[in-house]
Order: structure tokens, then C-alpha cells, then sequence
């Protein structure tokens, strides 16, 4: 385990965001984020999900606030390879394979190729057998399951996924988080993911914050304490059962 564990790996102070013509998305938000934990942000479509998580990217830049990264700046982080972010839009490079792709994470982030790691993480991701296959030969879900495993191949501390399994299918989802909190708890990766599933959320996370409609402010803090691994039937579970009823009534009361 990294010797960050225990301490805030995200911290955004007052942070806000207005769009162009004046589409205010994100009210000034305090999180603060543990090392090593996987947090879910839910909240209804258009609340200002995906621009909350490109301000922690450093994708966008706030209009007010900041965001402290690993004691870095977003941007540094990114440049150090510390943050990893997979995206509702795969962006892979279409003249590159799927094992491309992530052999050139790999290089941008200044890291020996790992061939072992890389077919890794594509079997992992269910993508065996198309490591030398093309984006533009993949569906939609292949792609961005291509892109969650080129998040991975850099071994960042820090994992931004928007929607990740957004295009994938049910049974694929399933097995994905089956397979993959394993793999950032193995790696003390701190992960925050905006999901529009209450039941992913309680299954991949260990916080679930709900933010309200636009502009987004933070409405709800669930915690979830349910061990891990946690089975396929966690559905059935009662501990489960109770945090998704919490997570939704945050939701339902927004209405
Ligand atoms: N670059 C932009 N320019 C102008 N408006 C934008 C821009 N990006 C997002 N918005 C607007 O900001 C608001 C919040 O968008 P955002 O994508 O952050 O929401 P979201 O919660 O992620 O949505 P969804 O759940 O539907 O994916 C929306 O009204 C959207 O139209």
C-alpha cells in the first residue's frame, strides 16, 4: 500500500464553474477525498457531473476555488502521470491498436513499455483477442472499455472515469465491477466516478456523494461501508439495500 493511504488525495476548495452564456454548472463545492477510496457522484442528468470531474481533471479551469492534487495542481498531476482519466468519449487514437493506444499511455507518462501489464489489463477489460484490433473495428462499449484499460496502464494514484461503463453491456458491466476495484485497491488508487446507476455506485464505491441539480452542490455524504470483494449477490444484501435507499431519496428529495 502507497504511503498516501490515510491522508486527502483531492481536495477542491470553493470551487465553482460557469459556462458560457452563463450556464452556471458547479456551485462553490468543498470535497475532500481520502487516499485509496472510490467515490461515486451521482445526481440528476445535467447537474454539472462531468464539468465537476474536468475541474478536478484540470481539463476546465474554475472561475472560482481550487483543486489540490496529491499536493499538486491538477495540471502537474497530469503531467507527472499521477491522474488517469477515462472519459464518456473513448479518444483513442484510431490510426493506433488497442495494445497502441496503451503502449503510448505508457510513453507519454515516461514509463518503460510493459507488454505483460498491458495484455493485462486488455483481458482484464474483456478485450482479449482485440489487442491488435483497431478503434474504429470496436463498438462503442469495446472502446471505451479499450479506454478504462489505457487509464489503467500508467498505474496512476488517481483514476477520473465519467461514466465508464456508459456504452457496455449489462453482463460486461457486472464482470467489470467485479474485476476492477480489486485491481485499485491492490494499488491504493484513489478513484472518483460519475455513474447515473445507484447500484453501481454502492457497488464500486466506498462514498457516494449526490449533488443537486444545476448548478451542482453537494445535497448528500453516504458512506459505504460494505466489505470487500464484494460478492455478485451484494444486491440481495440488506447493508446494500439500505445505502440505495439513502442514495435515493437524496435524489428523490432534489425533485
Ligand atoms: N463547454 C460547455 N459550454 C457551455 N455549456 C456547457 C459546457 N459543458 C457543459 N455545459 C452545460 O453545463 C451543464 C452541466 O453539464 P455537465 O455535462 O457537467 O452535466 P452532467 O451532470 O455531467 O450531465 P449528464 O449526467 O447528462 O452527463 C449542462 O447544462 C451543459 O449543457
Amino acid at each position: 500500500m502507497p504511503d498516501s493511504i490515510g491522508s486527502e488525495a483531492i481536495i477542491c476548495t470553493g470551487l465553482a464553474k460557469t459556462h458560457p452564456g452563463g450556464i452556471e454548472a458547479v456551485a462553490p463545492i468543498d470535497l475532500r477525498l481520502m487516499a485509496g477510496q472510490t467515490t461515486a457522484l451521482i445526481g440528476p442528468s445535467g447537474c454539472g457531473k462531468s464539468t465537476l470531474l474536468r475541474l478536478i481533471a484540470g481539463l476546465d479551469q474554475p472561475d472560482a476555488g481550487q483543486v489540490i492534487i496529491l499536493g499538486m495542481t491538477p495540471e502537474k498531476a497530469r503531467r507527472r502521470a499521477a491522474i488517469s482519466v477515462a472519459f464518456q468519449d473513448p479518444s483513442l487514437l484510431p490510426w493506433l491498436t488497442v495494445r497502441g493506444n496503451l503502449g503510448l499511455a505508457r510513453r507519454l507518462a515516461r514509463q518503460r513499455p510493459d507488454p505483460v501489464r498491458t495484455l493485462r489489463l486488455i483481458e482484464l477489460v474483456g478485450l482479449a483477442g482485440f489487442a491488435d484490433t483497431r478503434p474504429a473495428a470496436l463498438s462503442g462499449g469495446m472502446r471505451q472499455r479499450a479506454a478504462i484499460a489505457r487509464a489503467l496502464v500508467t498505474q496512476p494514484q488517481v483514476l477520473l472515469l465519467d461514466e465508464p461503463f456508459g456504452a457496455v453491456d449489462e453482463l460486461t458491466r457486472r464482470q467489470l465491477a467485479r474485476d476492477l476495484p480489486p485491481l485499485w485497491q491492490e494499488a491504493g488508487t484513489t478513484t472518483l466516478l460519475v455513474t447515473h446507476s445507484i447500484a453501481e455506485a454502492v457497488t464500486l464505491s466506498d462514498r457516494i456523494i449526490v449533488l443537486s441539480s444545476r448548478p451542482a452542490r453537494i445535497v448528500a455524504d453516504i458512506d459505504v461501508p460494505l466489505p470487500r470483494p464484494r460478492p455478485a449477490d451484494l444486491a440481495e444484501d440488506a447493508g446494500f439495500r439500505a445505502i440505495a435507499a439513502k442514495a435515493l431519496a437524496a435524489l428523490s428529495a432534489l425533485t
